[in-house]
């Protein structure tokens, strides 16, 4: 099997490109096997998950993507846009502008060429966020939202945002980012049971009215260094609890680089970042 190692601000994925396949080359059960053992670090590649990209009869391709652990997620901005440079680079497309299927829903990209003719930068339009509680999903009265509201996990009250960028998201407000035990929080908040399918967890420091620092413990990855979703989250938890302007382009500072994310007055959340590939390789004995 080839695999080409891309990431997105050190978000990185190995990605299999399935077009022109039937979706399923391996048997369905095997791919968060696949995942796992690719991710890890000493007998693997090492990696934050997988990336299938396949063929769609809804949209002109789609993407399916597996976390660390082998639990597949519906979403994944840095993803989708490795993906999209993918699919311009190895012309399985002329034009730059195409649509990508994720479970989560369509989304249409933009890929940028320069001068080279090599793609740097992606935008996407990632969709309307989801609020209401029954659509995240969490705890609590369905169709209400989660705005800066108290929870006590363990001994400890945090007071979260949560919404769904097709996935979870629960993100908090700090002084700093650097200054949090991320690692020790992160879990707590992913397997509590007002989460029914896990959450990823977010702190978030608002600089200024146009900038944001961003951290990240991933469902699924633990810590990384960068999460799309995320950033688009944070950007419009921020917005909702009067922190941020919409339909102004945000800054989103991440451990590994930056994203420009806005949200537009008709809902929509736009992300624009970098993709870069990390290098091409063909797997031998996965399922030893
Ligand atoms: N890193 C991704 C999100 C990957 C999936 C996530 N861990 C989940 O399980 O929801 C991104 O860039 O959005």
């Amino acid at each position: 099997m080839k695999f080409t190692k891309m990431h997105g601000l050190g978000n990185n994925y190995i990605l299999f490109d399935q077009v022109g396949y039937p979706e399923n080359i391996l048997q369905e059960q095997d791919y968060p096997e696949l995942s796992r053992k690719i991710s890890d670090v000493n007998f693997g590649i090492g990696s934050d998950g997988i990336i299938l990209i396949c063929s769609s009869e809804k949209a002109d391709f789609k993407m399916r993507i597996f976390n660390e652990d082998g639990s597949e997620a519906k979403n994944c901005g840095n993803g989708l846009r490795c993906v999209a440079k993918f699919l311009y680079d190895n012309q399985h497309v002329t034009s730059p502008h195409f649509t990508i299927e994720t479970l989560g829903g369509i989304v249409s990209v933009v890929v940028e060429v320069d001068n080279n003719k090599d793609v740097e930068y992606v935008t996407v339009d990632m969709g309307e966020p989801k609020l209401l509680k029954g659509m995240i999903p969490m705890e609590g009265d369905p169709f209400t939202l989660t705005v800066n509201e108290s929870y006590t996990f363990g001994e400890e009250m945090y007071k979260l945002t949560c919404l769904s960028m097709g996935n979870p998201h629960a993100i908090m407000f700090v002084d700093n980012v650097h200054d949090v035990a991320l690692e020790e929080i992160g879990p707590k908040i992913e397997y509590s049971s007002v989460f029914p399918e896990r959450v990823n967890v977010g702190i978030v420091h608002v600089k200024n009215r146009k900038e944001i620092d961003y951290r990240v413990w991933e469902r699924g990855s633990g810590i990384t260094m960068a999460c799309g979703t995320g950033a688009c989250a944070s950007v419009v938890a921020a917005t909702i609890n009067n922190l941020l302007d919409q339909n102004q382009a945000i800054l989103v500072h991440l451990p590994g680089g930056n994203l420009s994310i806005r949200w537009d007055e008709q809902g929509h959340v736009w992300m624009r970042g970098e993709a870069s590939y990390i290098c091409h390789g063909e797997l031998e004995h996965v399922f030893n």
